[in-house]
């Protein structure tokens, strides 16, 4: 598929704010935005399982377009409703989502490596996502862009060993410092995976893409750049030739390697990518000067101020615009929370987190 397939966009705020430029305000979209906070996705899911959605174009269509109808001129962007735990369902694993995610068979020893899906046909195994995204992005109908999205490398290991979310991932972090180079090889297989996957879902019609570490933060920094780091490093760069070689847009690239903050410097500067997702633990100015210029950064409210009141939220709000300026002005950054939204957020709570960006990102009108 190619731009012209598509109706045209009306809103490319958010596209121009990840190549860097000003914006006349912050686009905003947060992470999770179709997601159990909104009654009209629980009313789906009472009717179909997790990853039935994810795997029915038509109905993860739907649950994408929710936020965009729900929030319309207030929100600007769209991401594909999925899960990154497609890319292990992909790779042979079996996950449940029940409600947490849970794997029956997870890699327990480097002799669990043979278990996995040699020459994993994307197409084939995750078609359902790619025919998603060109269903959502005609309905969206030029509205808002559309982002895809994959796990990275080092957070989806992290799933395949522990078999589901763990607080010290003795197991994951057993197999890295035990097997180094066995844990690398399972890394570079989930690597040329999501690379394949990225191009396709570009294939179809993303307008950006996501890649989601959300474990970056676990990691000592040296065994960052040890496990995670060149993996990340590897999409960007591969999936950069491939689109060329293809004749397919070069979209912009967000990186949000949560808790990362220790690497924002050499990432902004090597790793490939047009934006950082940045989370709460770090202050916007700091993390601006750490990027200086090289990329726009994408964040950073604290999910939690969601439920402390209109007063918090506005002031929160306030101060994050404040500190994300450059020289006065709002310029390559994207205003987002710095994790996803959680179930408990009252819609209209998150509506006037919405209007508050709006209100506050604003850069005065040019005069010619
Ligand atoms: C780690 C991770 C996962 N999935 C994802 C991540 C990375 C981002 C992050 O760190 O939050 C990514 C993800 N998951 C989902 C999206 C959809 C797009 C979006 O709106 O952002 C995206 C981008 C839907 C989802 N993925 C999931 C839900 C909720 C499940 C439900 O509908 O019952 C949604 C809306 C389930 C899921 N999937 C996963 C977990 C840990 C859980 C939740 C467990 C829980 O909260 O009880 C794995």
């Amino acid at each position: 598929m190619a731009d012209h397939d598509f109706p045209p966009l009306k809103n490319d705020l958010f596209l121009r704010a990840a190549r860097g430029e000003e914006t006349e305000r912050a686009p905003v979209w947060v992470m999770r935005q179709a997601g159990r906070y909104l009654p009209e996705f629980r009313k789906v899911r009472e009717q179909h399982e997790f990853f039935k959605v994810c795997q029915t174009p038509e109905l993860a269509k739907e649950v994408t377009l929710q936020p965009i109808r729900r929030y319309s001129g207030l929100v600007d962007a769209a991401i594909i409703f999925s899960d990154i735990l497609v890319v292990p369902q992909a790779l042979g694993m079996e996950v449940l989502m029940n409600p947490a995610p849970a794997f029956p068979d997870p890699l327990t020893t480097p002799d669990d490596i043979k278990k996995l899906k040699a020459n994993v046909d994307v197409k084939k195994e995750l078609g359902y996502v790619f025919d998603a995204i060109t269903l959502t992005r005609k309905a969206l109908n030029g509205e808002v862009p559309l982002i895809g999205f994959t796990g990275a490398p080092w957070t989806l290991f992290m799933y395949m060993v522990e078999g589901g979310g763990s607080k010290t991932m003795q197991k994951s972090k057993g197999w890295l410092f035990k097997w180094p180079k066995e844990s690398k090889e399972v890394l570079d297989r989930i690597t040329d995976v999501c690379i394949d996957y990225l191009v396709e879902q570009v294939r179809a019609g993303a307008q950006a893409l996501q890649i989601f570490d959300s474990n970056a933060g676990d990691l000592a920094p040296h065994h960052f750049h040890e496990f995670s780091y060149p993996y990340l490093a590897r999409i960007a760069t591969t999936l950069r030739t491939r689109l060329t070689s293809l004749s397919l847009p070069q979209v912009p690239l967000i990186l949000f390697a949560k808790g990362a903050n220790h690497a924002l410097a050499h990432l902004a500067i090597t790793a490939g990518y047009d934006v950082l997702g940045i989370d709460w633990l770090v202050e916007p100015s700091l993390a601006r000067s750490l990027v200086n210029g090289k990329v726009a950064l994408q964040g950073n409210l604290e999910p939690n101020v969601l439920y402390g009141g209109r007063e918090a939220i506005e002031r929160e709000v306030k101060r994050m615009c404040d500190e994300f300026r450059v020289d006065g002005k709002t310029k390559g950054w994207i205003a987002n929370l710095g994790h996803g939204i959680t179930p408990g957020v009252d819609p209209e709570d998150l509506r006037f987190f919405f209007e508050c960006v709006q209100k506050y990102s604003a850069n005065p009108t040019k005069t010619a």
